[in-house]
């Protein structure tokens, strides 16, 4: 049985005031529970389609229609720079969504530690981002999306800086995280692995104002672990989604 949207965008367009159209006519259904990906070719309106969604920018037509009002008004989103404050300490830069929202920081911090465990990164509540690797400071990132405990995350690109090991690592820490906190995502990335390993359904998209020119569903059953990256089954779908993604870039602007 097919999940009900969290937010669906009907016939959505976003065109710049330079002129540029990054999207036209563009449907999606965020269904709930999901790990939803976007991957296309650079510059086909995947992080524009991600912006619409968390409302930091408005569609020019098309309608954008949420199931609950409280799951747009509150939506993590995390991006590929941790975007971490390096004056403050791991900890407060967890608490900073709690804080703009008035919440003390007494009664946040059971909020704010619950979100670091989640993270792994409760030993370094009091370090400053500089003393974090890379994959750390995007750990702190990802705490500080979850600590309103939000139903959407959004994630554009967020382990694309990041070497291939600690990618990897992550990946699997997200999937950790997702069983354990059961939110829908919306991720973005340019990696067919990537995307193969974390979704449970694949859209990719074209260079043509953002069309969805394939879409892969992916058992949700399935483990996801190093047995499923040797398997025929992921070699299918990293195949298949190679196969749109080359299409989608050769496809040209009309
Ligand atoms: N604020 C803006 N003003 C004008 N053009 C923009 C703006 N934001 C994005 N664009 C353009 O819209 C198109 C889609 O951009 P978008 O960032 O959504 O693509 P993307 O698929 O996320 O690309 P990438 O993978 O490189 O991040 C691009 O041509 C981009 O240059």
């Amino acid at each position: 049985m097919t999940s009900r949207a969290v937010v669906s965008l009907h016939g959505v367009g976003k065109t710049f005031p330079s002129g540029l159209t990054a999207l036209a006519a563009f449907d999606l259904d965020v269904r709930e529970g999901e790990t939803l990906t976007l991957l296309g070719p650079s510059g086909c309106g995947k992080s524009t389609a991600l912006r619409l969604i968390a409302g930091l920018a408005a569609p020019s037509v098309g309608a954008i229609t949420w199931r609950e009002t409280q799951a747009k008004n509150n939506i993590g989103f995390v991006f590929q720079d941790p975007t971490l404050l390096p004056w403050a300490s791991v900890f407060d830069n967890v608490y900073l969504p709690l804080r703009l929202k008035g919440e003390s920081r007494e009664a946040a911090a059971p909020r704010v530690k619950e979100a670091l465990a989640h993270v792994s990164l409760s030993d370094f509540a009091r370090a400053r981002p500089r003393e974090l690797s890379g994959g750390m400071k995007m750990r702190c990132a990802i705490a500080r999306a979850l600590v309103t405990r939000p139903a959407l995350i959004l994630m554009d690109e967020p382990f694309a800086a990041l070497d291939e090991v600690t990618r990897f690592k992550l990946n699997d820490d997200l999937l950790a995280l997702k069983g354990d906190i059961g939110a829908t995502i919306v991720f973005v990335t340019h990696s067919v692995f990537e995307a193969a390993y974390l979704s449970t359904r694949i859209l990719v998209m074209s260079r043509q104002r953002g069309q969805i020119v394939e879409e892969i569903v992916i058992d949700p059953a399935l483990a996801r672990d190093d047995e499923f990256r040797l398997s025929e089954t992921f070699a299918d779908i990293c195949r298949r989604a190679s196969r749109a993604l080359r299409a989608a870039t050769e496809a040209m602007t009309p």
